[in-house]
């Protein structure tokens, strides 16, 4: 029987989840979880592949702004959803969608598309490359101790519904986006995301919990997180699971840390995705107690390499030419002349001899500045035709932030 892959209607969403769901385990998500993504789902923007009426294949993508290196947010789709029935597997139905989804970004102007991968070795064939990473901590918060800076204490910490302040904790994201490079503006009905407390997605924790942080009455910083109790004859042992922390300066972002050190009757503080430079490593008194793990988290694919270099800043002067190749989006396979610094950058076609040569692959891990021209050199991925070229466009493409995306999508 053939296949034949369409954009979803909003009548077939059901049909459509239920495989998507099927790939990843068979459990059905929570009702309110079903509602939340319907409700985001942008159905020009997604596609299932259907034999007769059965859906045997899932993708779509969001439309999102991504914060680039430089502060701007750049039109991104954020791919999402992508499952092939176990049935009909290997049988090119994910390329057939990737194919079509890439041609719609491309028509739709967007220079990037941006996704987070269940298994790192299925995207690097589109082009995607694993631009950021997450770190996870598992901190024994009975032995490692905190450095709190000045003014810790004049931070005022009280507990909140988290739906009473959502509000003022997303105006206070908002303002965090711009600062580091892979965060998400988050678009009408994601602010949502972050309330979505579904009992089946606790594992034994409590509801999500809330704690502002507020100095002079205005809001600084806040942290949601949930308690599983744990314990047995000897006494509560419980864990403290923190979801998300953001704060606007070092005070308030100590106090919150500390709170969440100190609550009683816990032992253990797991963090499941913080930046890979966050500051709480710089305040732990015993890092190696912290339970550090770190993995891939965001991959990036220019799908239009000229604007999306175009869009981010160098923090270096940087002028030379990139010999690209791009199996699946060939329109961007050549040599480019891109020339940037920290107030902006071009990039055109040219015919001048190339400097390096990479694939769009390693231009995605790079575009972040989080994995280094260099680093991806030393595997023999990227190739340096002119002495000196590779030093001048690692120093350039880097960021002084880690790259970091918060939440999945
Ligand atoms: C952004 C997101 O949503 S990430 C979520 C991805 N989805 C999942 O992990 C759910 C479970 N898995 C699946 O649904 C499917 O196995 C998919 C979507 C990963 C692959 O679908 P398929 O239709 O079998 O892929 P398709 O036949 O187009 O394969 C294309 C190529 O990718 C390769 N490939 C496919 N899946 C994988 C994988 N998991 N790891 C490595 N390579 C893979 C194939 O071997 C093939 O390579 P080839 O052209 O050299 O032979």
């Amino acid at each position: 029987m053939t296949t034949e892959l369409r954009e979803l209607r909003q009548a077939d969403w059901d049909e459509y989840y239920g495989t998507l769901e099927l790939a990843f385990g068979g459990v059905a998500e929570a009702p309110e979880e079903h509602e939340l993504w319907n409700a985001l789902t942008e159905f020009d923007r997604f596609f299932g592949t259907w034999e007769g009426e059965t859906c045997v294949g899932t993708t779509g993508a969001f439309s999102f702004r991504l914060s680039v290196p430089g502060g701007s947010l750049v039109d991104a789709a954020g791919v999402t959803m992508v499952s092939v029935a176990a049935t009909h597997r290997r049988r090119g139905i994910l390329t057939s969608m990737m194919r079509r989804q890439l041609d719609d970004v491309r028509a739709k102007g967007e220079s990037l598309a941006v996704l987070t991968a269940s298994e790192p070795a299925i995207y690097g064939r589109f082009g995607y490359g694993a631009a950021t990473q997450q770190l996870k901590a598992e901190i024994d918060t009975t032995r490692v101790r905190l450095s709190v800076p000045a003014g810790t204490d004049d931070v005022r910490l009280r507990y909140v519904k988290p739906a009473d302040v959502h509000e003022a904790c997303e105006a206070l994201y908002a303002r965090r986006v711009s600062e580091r490079p892979g965060m998400l503006a988050r678009q009408p009905g994601w602010e949502r995301l972050g309330l979505l407390d579904p009992e089946s997605g606790r594992n034994g924790a409590s509801p999500l919990l809330c704690v502002v942080a507020e100095r002079d009455g205005e809001l600084v910083g806040y942290a949601r997180f949930r308690i599983k109790p744990e314990g047995g004859f000897s006494g509560m042992d419980s864990t403290v699971r923190l979801s998300d922390l953001e704060a606007l300066d070092p005070a308030a972002y100590a106090a919150l840390w500390r709170f969440l050190f100190d609550i009683d009757l816990t032992s253990k503080l797991e963090a499941y995705s913080r930046p890979t430079d966050d500051a709480v490593l710089q305040l732990v008194s015993d890092v190696r107690r912290c339970g550090i793990q770190v993995r891939d988290s965001l991959y990036v694919r220019l799908v239009e390499v000229g604007a999306a270099l175009e869009a981010r800043t160098y923090r270096a002067p940087l002028n030379l030419v990139l010999e690209v190749e791009d199996a699946f989006c060939p329109w961007n396979a050549g040599r480019w002349r891109l020339k940037g610094d920290l107030k902006g950058a071009t990039c055109e076609r040219t015919e001048d001899d190339a400097d390096l040569a990479l694939s769009v692959r390693e231009l995605g891990s790079a575009y972040l500045g989080g994995v280094s021209l260099t680093s991806l050199a030393a595997a023999g991925r990227v190739r340096e035709l002119r002495p000196g070229a590779l030093a001048e466009a690692a120093l350039a493409f880097g960021s002084d932030v880690a790259p970091w995306l918060p939440h999945g999508f």
